[in-house]
């Protein structure tokens, strides 16, 4: 494997909010952005290409990935994959990343993530894979876990209520809220991932939540709210995020760090961001 503490970088795909901003923040970072970008088969593909902090970004219909998958390792050697695209195609494009043997990370939520995991395994791959990139909500994520693992069933008998707020056109419920949730569960106020309360309305979300409106096309609004069964005590832990320079940042983290595994050659292949965070990969 190259060895790289400066990768080529990918972002599929940079039609998307997310991979748009995250192509531009491997740009601010100083590295290289690989000038083309795998996208769906809408018609953002008839433009050809995308700017990208004044790079043209040369656009893939999926029907010709493999054939630009060969010529990208020949001229990229040490490319690292970032993929924000969608719960629908993510399992495909996870296998496709796979098969190829390319490093990659996953921001996308949502899809069948058992499977997303045995495909990122069976490929031997290394690959950063997780629902949040943010690096103060993955540091919240390690300590709700931390806590679980030190005091299981602190909060048992406690009832959860979970809200999460997002953009109109996010499809999934949160992949965060959902990762959260599981580690509450082990503090012993399990819930089901339906009973997770949506927000997609944009007058519940300015005047309930107070959503900024110039937020309302990117924000995550998430409230978790522990309470005991006598009603007497309330917990509620809450991350409430505008914008995607957060995630887009950690992003970056994370292809760095999968570059630096690569190139020790580690043992462990298979990493999410409180391993990133852990290892004080992010800035
Ligand atoms: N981990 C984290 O921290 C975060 C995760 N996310 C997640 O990222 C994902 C993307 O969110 P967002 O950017 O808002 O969504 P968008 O709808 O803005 O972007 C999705 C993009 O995926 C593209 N796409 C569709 N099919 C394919 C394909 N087969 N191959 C490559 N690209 C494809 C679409 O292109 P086209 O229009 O051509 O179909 C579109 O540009 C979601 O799952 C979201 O939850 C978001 C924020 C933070
Ligand atoms: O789609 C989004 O926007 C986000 N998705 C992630 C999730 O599903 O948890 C992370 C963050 O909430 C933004």
């Amino acid at each position: 494997m190259a060895a790289s503490s400066s990768p080529p970088i990918m972002v599929n795909s940079c039609t998307g909010k997310m991979g748009h901003a995250t192509a531009e923040a491997v740009v601010r970072a100083g590295l290289q952005l690989v000038p083309v970008s795998f996208t769906g088969a809408s018609e953002a593909v008839a433009v050809g290409n995308v700017g990208v902090s004044g790079i043209p970004v040369e656009l893939v219909h999926p029907d010709e990935r493999q054939s630009a998958m060969q010529n990208l390792k020949a001229q990229y050697p040490g490319l690292v994959l970032i993929d924000f695209t969608l719960p629908s195609v993510v399992n495909d494009n996870v296998a496709f990343y796979a098969r190829n043997g390319i490093p990659f990370v996953v921001g996308t939520t949502g899809g069948d993530r058992e499977q997303l995991m045995q495909d990122a395994r069976a490929g031997n791959s290394y690959a950063v894979i997780a629902p949040q990139m943010g690096k103060q909500v993955v540091a919240f994520q390690a300590t709700l876990e931390l806590m679980a693992q030190q005091f299981p069933g602190a909060f048992a008998g406690y009832k959860l209520e979970v809200t999460e707020s997002h953009q109109r056109q996010k499809a999934d419920t949160s992949g965060t809220a959902k990762a959260v949730i599981a580690s509450i569960a082990k503090l012993g106020a399990p819930i089901s991932e339906d009973d997770i309360v949506k927000v997609r309305d944009a007058s519940t979300q300015t005047e309930r939540l107070g959503v900024p409106e110039e937020h309302l096309g990117g924000h995550a609004f998430h409230t978790y709210r522990l309470t005991s069964g006598d009603g007497d005590v309330e917990f509620v832990f809450q991350h409430n995020v505008c914008g995607r320079s957060i995630y887009a940042e950690g992003t970056v983290d994370a292809a760095l760090f999968l570059a630096k595994k690569v190139a020790e050659g580690s043992e462990q292949r298979i990493f999410d961001m409180i391993d990133v965070l852990k290892a004080g990969a992010m800035r």
